[in-house]
């Protein structure tokens, strides 16, 4: 099966006027953990609606994620978030890029669901009455409400994954990062967390090894020892990686 490689590498555009009004950029990027090469040679610019991202175990993609919203800086090259660099401007990249890890225990901190969702608003300082009207749709939105004053600890898998979600959207971000979301739900609520994420209005980028997620995506990037080695519509890549798998 041809290679569904490669959208034309973008040549990075120095005049801001060009760049497309909101995107992710990377510029050259490469990552290393000490002397353990894990990305290169990745310039690309991700200015879809949803972007999801495969490959197989250790080829890079947590550490791809986690350079999108700054949680790893790119030990070369550039990553920008609409023009900010997530090096220097890091803040502001993080109101602009929410980001879901695959653990949702990593990401609750509070005991109570209403107090989870609640905190990054506090951080931000918004005033007590907007805060507590934010937190109870986004609790409306994903089912939570009946569990606002329950211990956090106590909810489901599922229930935990719609928390965190829900206490990155009460921050409205514009873009959500998802890193393998579904990997520790059961059949129900991997569909669950599904249809939450295709009713997101904002863009989503999305590493999974659950390649029915990527149903409806606009574009899949298939990641293999640090390089992204094909990169097209789901159609395209998707049966493509699969061949190459098995
Ligand atoms: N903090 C770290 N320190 C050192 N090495 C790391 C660190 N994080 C990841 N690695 C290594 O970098 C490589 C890529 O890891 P990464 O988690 O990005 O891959 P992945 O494609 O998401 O894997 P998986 O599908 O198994 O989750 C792996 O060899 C991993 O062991």
């Amino acid at each position: 099966m041809a290679r569904p490689w490669r959208r034309a590498a973008p040549e990075p555009a120095e005049d801001p006027a060009v760049r497309p009004r909101s995107a992710l950029e990377l510029v050259d990027v490469g990552h290393s953990y000490g002397d353990r090469v894990v990305l290169r040679d990745l310039s690309l610019v991700l200015a879809e609606h949803r972007v999801g991202v495969i490959g197989g175990n250790g080829s890079g993609k947590s550490t791809f994620a986690r350079l999108l919203n700054g949680l790893v800086v790119p030990t070369s090259g550039r990553v920008l978030v609409d023009g900010l660099d997530t090096a220097t401007d890091l803040r502001a990249v993080r109101r602009r890029v929410g980001f879901v890890f695959q653990d949702p225990d990593a990401q609750i901190v509070h005991p109570t669901v209403a107090e989870d969702v609640a905190f990054g608003l506090q951080n931000q300082r918004v005033p007590a009455a907007e805060r507590e009207q934010r937190v109870a749709e986004v609790l409306d939105r994903y089912g939570l409400s009946g569990h606002a004053d329950h211990p956090a600890h106590l909810l489901s898998g599922g229930q935990k994954q719609l928390l965190a979600i829900a206490g990155v959207l009460v921050m409205r971000p514009a873009r959500v990062v998802f890193d393998e979301p579904t990997t520790l739900l059961d059949l129900a609520n991997r569909r669950h967390v599904a249809r939450v994420v295709e009713q997101l209005d904002q863009d989503v980028v999305m590493v999974t090894h659950d390649l029915d997620l990527l149903t409806g995506f606009d574009r899949v990037l298939v990641v293999e020892d640090g390089r992204v080695v094909a990169d097209g519509t789901p159609a395209e890549t998707v049966p493509w990686y699969v061949a190459r798998m098995t």
